[in-house]
């Protein structure tokens, strides 16, 4: 993926090759500015890959990708909509206005909203925006969730619960989620799988690291396992790589061709 700038040509991602089974909960990981959220834009359907493709289904992805829902950092709330109003926004603005609102209603208890329906962004608390940017993208009912650092905003704790929540939605649910996080700890705790990118520019895939934690997770509790602590070891001794080679490209200023040719 090649962004064309006014200062020339950048190449954030080159090999990037990568296929997530239908119902898998993926998390990619790597330095800051690797190209995590590049590759999900691509799979989102936002930017066009300059070479290669996007499969969804087997099928090459040509516009916006309808299967998937996304989530980002920043949510999306409409600050002059209510929360049930938000996350009716979330079904395609086609049906019943009132069936519209029942659906909504029925995903904001869901999310532990109930009671305020009617409150405004601005009377919410960051973990309660965040439940309904949750019910937003869920409501849609899609195939594929692409979830862009969705908690990183949130104290920890919030955060925790949040997690939680989320693997119990995803539980049986049969989506395919493709989740971007800089921390490592809540990649191993979410996923089926963490997948490494390198250091950029020209990164691309250098590792991939099945999670064999057992299922249900208890994700208050599983960080003090034996067997996180020995996964999150091994992924991070790999990620640590790729982290200093970013800062001594940083630092040296080295990041051009040398760099693309590493990743080659
Ligand atoms: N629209 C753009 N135009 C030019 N360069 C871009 C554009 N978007 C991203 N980049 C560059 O591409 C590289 C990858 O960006 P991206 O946001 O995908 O990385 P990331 O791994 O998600 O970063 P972070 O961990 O900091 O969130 C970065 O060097 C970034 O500066």
């Amino acid at each position: 993926m090649t962004y064309h700038g006014a200062e020339g040509d950048y190449t954030a991602v080159r090999e990037v090759d990568l296929t997530v089974a239908p119902g898998r909960f993926v998390s990619v990981v790597g330095p800051t500015g690797c190209g995590k959220s590049t590759v999900l834009n691509a799979v989102a359907g936002l930017r066009e890959p300059s070479a290669g493709q996007v499969l969804i289904g087997g099928e090459p992805l040509r516009g916006l990708n309808r299967r998937a829902g996304y989530m980002f950092q920043q949510d999306a709330l409409l600050p002059w909509k209510t929360v049930v109003q938000n996350v009716a926004f979330g079904l395609e603005l086609s049906g019943v206005e009132a069936e519209r609102l029942a659906r909504a209603h029925e995903w904001v208890v869901r999310v532990g909203l109930a009671g305020f329906e009617n409150a405004y962004p601005h009377q919410l608390s960051g973990g309660m925006r965040k439940r309904t940017a949750v019910a937003q993208t869920w409501i849609g009912d899609p195939d594929i969730l692409l979830m862009d650092e969705p908690f990183g905003a949130l104290d920890v704790q919030t955060r925790q619960i949040m997690e939680n929540e989320l693997l119990t939605l995803w539980t049986d649910s049969g989506k395919t989620v493709l989740f971007v996080t800089h921390d490592l700890e809540e990649a191993v705790s979410l996923s089926d799988e963490v997948v490494l990118l390198s250091a950029g520019p020209g990164s691309g895939v250098v590792g991939r690291y099945p999670v064999d934690l057992p299922r249900p997770r208890d994700l208050l509790d599983i960080r003090t396992t034996p067997r996180f602590t020995e996964l999150y070891g091994a992924i991070w001794a790999d990620l640590r790589n790729e982290v200093m080679r970013t800062y001594e490209r940083a630092s040296h200023g080295t990041a051009g061709a040398g760099a693309v040719q590493d990743a080659g």
